[in-house]
């Protein structure tokens, strides 16, 4: 058994970033970008009004002023020509102020009457965005994650394409005679197919394509019959059939595949039997079977390879110091993670952590991270913690 860091560490050197894609603005939501896109022009492009109102020039702003309106200015439609001394310029938000004019006097400080308007009030602001105020011609977006604001900031930069990671395609095998995919009849001996969700979800939140392939029945040629069908997958995650019994195959039938073993054995709970390799063009990790193991291997370790994949850093969920609301007894030889529930700014650890109660992992949102052989806790001890989303 290794330790959990050794493991991500080992299975963080296994991966290579994926190749970049050119891909629609309107399908780059959430992906990665990979390099630096320059602005194609400067925003605002020109000196617009912040306001509806009139545009005059600083000499005629004056409470009790009338000035005469020689035009007018509109979204899209600017006013061609000068601004007079003297005049003003009908102007609404979003248009082009019109050369000479210092100012927009907002409509609500003027009284109207025919052309003229009469200034009651001057504000304080000039209410002009100038050119460029937002970003120029050739400012740069570093690579990251397209949120929907940074997607509003490109689409203004009149990008219509962004060179983006390629999506991971990861094939998932669930192993095992006992199961059944959900809505199907169960034999009496059979259960349904469950952790697999659960993982492909994770998967996909991470910004991954899941490929739930076909029930690998417990023979070695049906086995490897669905791990051919993966054989295209750019990471290919068996669940189940990773333990020492006569039916846990993987490894077996894997290795006559051309499985280069990388790792077997962490020392973790729930978890042990992972094991990680290449084989052919992929990845391939090997989940254990019961539902919680599977869960919280995909968060510890799918998930930081999913994010190098797409060109992030790998870096390990984000854990925080919270105190307990209960006492919890002696830890053992492996690192528990170990479902909790927040009470308040306290963790409260559930009684129940057989790793295959799937409704005590549905209550939970919250892992509690003990290291192995950490000694009893009290109340208020501080553990260290992974939210679960
Ligand atoms: N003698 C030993 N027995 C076991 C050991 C051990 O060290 N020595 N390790 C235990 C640990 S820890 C785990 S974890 C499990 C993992 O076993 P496998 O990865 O081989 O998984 P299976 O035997 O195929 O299944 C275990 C359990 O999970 C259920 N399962 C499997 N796949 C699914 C699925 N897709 N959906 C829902 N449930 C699933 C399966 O029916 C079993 O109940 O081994 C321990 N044994
Ligand atoms: O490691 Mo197993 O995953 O303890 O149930």
């Amino acid at each position: 058994m290794i330790p959990v860091q050794e493991a991500l560490q080992r299975i963080r050197a296994l991966i290579t970033t994926m190749p970049v894609e050119d891909v629609f603005l309107r399908d780059s939501t959430n992906r990665i970008l990979a390099h630096p896109v320059a602005a194609r022009r400067t925003q605002p492009p020109f000196a617009a009004s912040a306001m509806d109102g009139y545009a005059v020039r600083d000499v005629d702003t004056a409470v009790g002023a009338t000035l005469r309106v020689i035009g007018e200015s509109q979204a899209g439609r600017g006013y061609a020509g000068d601004l007079p001394p003297g005049c003003a310029v009908r102007i609404f938000t979003g248009a082009p102020v019109p050369e000479g004019a210092e100012r927009v006097v907002i409509q609500e400080d003027v009284s109207r009457s025919g052309d003229h308007i009469t200034i009651n009030q001057t504000g304080d602001g000039r209410n002009i965005r100038p050119a460029g105020g937002d970003f120029t011609e050739g400012d740069r977006v570093q690579p990251g994650r397209i949120t929907p604001a940074r997607l509003a900031l490109l689409a203004a930069m009149n990008v219509p394409e962004v060179p983006v990671y390629r999506r991971p395609v990861i094939g998932l095998i669930a192993t095992g005679d006992e199961l059944v995919v959900p809505g199907e009849v169960p034999g009496p001996d059979q259960i349904v197919s469950s952790n697999i969700y659960a993982v492909a979800a994770i998967v996909e939140a991470a910004g991954g394509i899941a490929r739930i392939l076909p029930i690998a029945p417990d023979t070695t040629d049906g086995l490897r019959e669905v791990l051919d069908l993966a054989s295209a997958a750019d990471m290919i995650v068996t669940l189940g059939g990773a333990s020492v019994g006569d039916h846990d195959l993987v490894a077996q039938v894997a290795g006559e595949a051309g499985l280069a073993l990388d790792f077997y054995k962490v020392a973790m709970r729930p978890g042990k039997p992972l094991m990680a390799g290449r084989l052919g063009q992929a990845v391939m990790i090997g989940l254990p079977g019961n539902p919680v193991s599977a869960f919280v291997c995909a968060q510890i370790f799918l998930r930081p390879a999913l994010d190098l994949m797409l060109g992030g850093n790998g870096d390990a969920l984000p854990r925080t110091k919270r105190p307990l609301a209960e006492a919890v007894g002696p830890n053992g030889n492996r690192e528990h993670y170990m479902r909790a529930v927040r009470v308040g700014e306290k963790v409260r650890i559930f009684q129940r952590q057989d790793s295959a109660l799937l409704s005590v992992l549905d209550a939970a949102d919250t892992l509690v991270v003990r290291p192995p052989n950490d000694p009893p806790r009290e109340i208020g001890d501080m553990v260290a913690t992974i939210h679960l989303d």
